[in-house]
């Protein structure tokens, strides 16, 4: 969009649906209004990812994150954003049991947060699902190829797309999702021919994450690109900053200023009221 055409208002699902096959979709994930503030003036879309379990809890997978915590991130996530489209993550375990379970936390993280939509792993076997919620008002991004969620069955994080097998079911579920009446599809870990096959056979937009230049947006997670989260650095994470070594710089120079009392100083002190201006205590 040109700097004399600022539009107003999120990014709608609509819209976002309507990208497919034009200009890419730039999407970061955002758990925080601080960094979400600063990710609206570039992106698209913002995803509140239950990746934020590991990235911000500490966790070891993304299976012990909860409805509440998505909640509470995503509030915080639209109060720091006014331009992008945010949609949240449904947490493992509040959606797979039933299509009456997913819609009853789907309306919950709608109702309390005002994302636009949410998102859930799976494919062809959560079709029925997806079309379950879109009937019903909540628009659907699916979430195929490599999914955490999935982590205990895969044995792992695993990338789909490179034997015959994962790559024939990794296309019937993008077209199976499409069909179903999802508005966008992540694409993660998934090979370069596969990604592209997907994104040529579905008429809406794939967004990849280690999954090629062939989608039709891209997304990562804003600690990866930051250099933030250290002890992650696979091979379809581009740093563009190295933000941990800055916080490491910044705070060792605060901790030896305590130590030899260079800070405060009176120019990070309070002054003696003024006369006749006396400060309320
Ligand atoms: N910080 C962070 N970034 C992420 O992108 C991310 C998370 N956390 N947590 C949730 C999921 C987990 N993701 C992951 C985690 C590990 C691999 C990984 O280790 N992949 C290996 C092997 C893949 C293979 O060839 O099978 C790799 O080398 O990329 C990939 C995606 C992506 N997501
Ligand atoms: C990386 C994206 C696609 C995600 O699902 C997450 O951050 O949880
Ligand atoms: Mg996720």
């Amino acid at each position: 969009m040109s700097a004399t055409s600022k539009k107003m208002g999120r990014t709608s699902v609509p819209e976002l649906r309507a990208r497919k096959g034009k200009d890419p979709i730039v999407c970061l994930t955002a758990y925080t209004a601080p960094m979400a503030q600063r990710l609206d003036e570039h992106c698209d879309l913002l995803l509140v990812g239950d990746s934020l379990g590991m990235v911000v809890y500490g966790m070891e997978s993304t299976l012990a994150v909860t409805v509440d915590m998505m909640v509470n991130h995503g509030k915080a996530v639209m109060r720091g954003s006014k331009n992008a489209c945010i949609v949240v993550d449904l947490p493992f375990g509040s959606y797979q049991e039933s299509k009456e379970q997913a819609f009853r936390t789907a309306s919950h993280i709608l109702a309390e947060t005002g994302c636009a939509a949410v998102k859930l792993e799976g494919g062809a076997e959560l079709a029925e699902t997806i079309e379950f919620l879109t009937m019903r008002g909540v628009p659907v991004m699916a979430h195929i190829g490599l999914m955490p969620q999935q982590v205990n069955t895969m044995g792992g994080f695993k990338s789909q797309g490179r034997d015959e097998e994962t790559a024939r079911k990794t296309l019937a579920d993008a077209k199976a999702v499409a069909k179903a009446g999802a508005f966008s599809v992540v694409v993660e870990g998934t090979v370069e021919p596969v990604a592209r096959q997907i994104t040529e056979a579905i008429d809406i937009p794939t967004i990849g994450i280690g999954a090629s230049v062939a989608c039709d947006g891209q997304v990562l997670v804003t600690e990866d690109i930051l250099g933030l989260f250290s002890d992650f650095t696979p091979k379809f994470v581009k740093r563009y900053a190295n933000l941990g070594d800055a916080v490491s710089e910044a705070v060792g120079q605060y901790a030896d200023e305590v130590r030899t009392r260079q800070f405060p100083t009176d120019e990070h002190c309070f002054g003696l009221a003024k006369k006749g201006k006396l400060r309320a205590v």
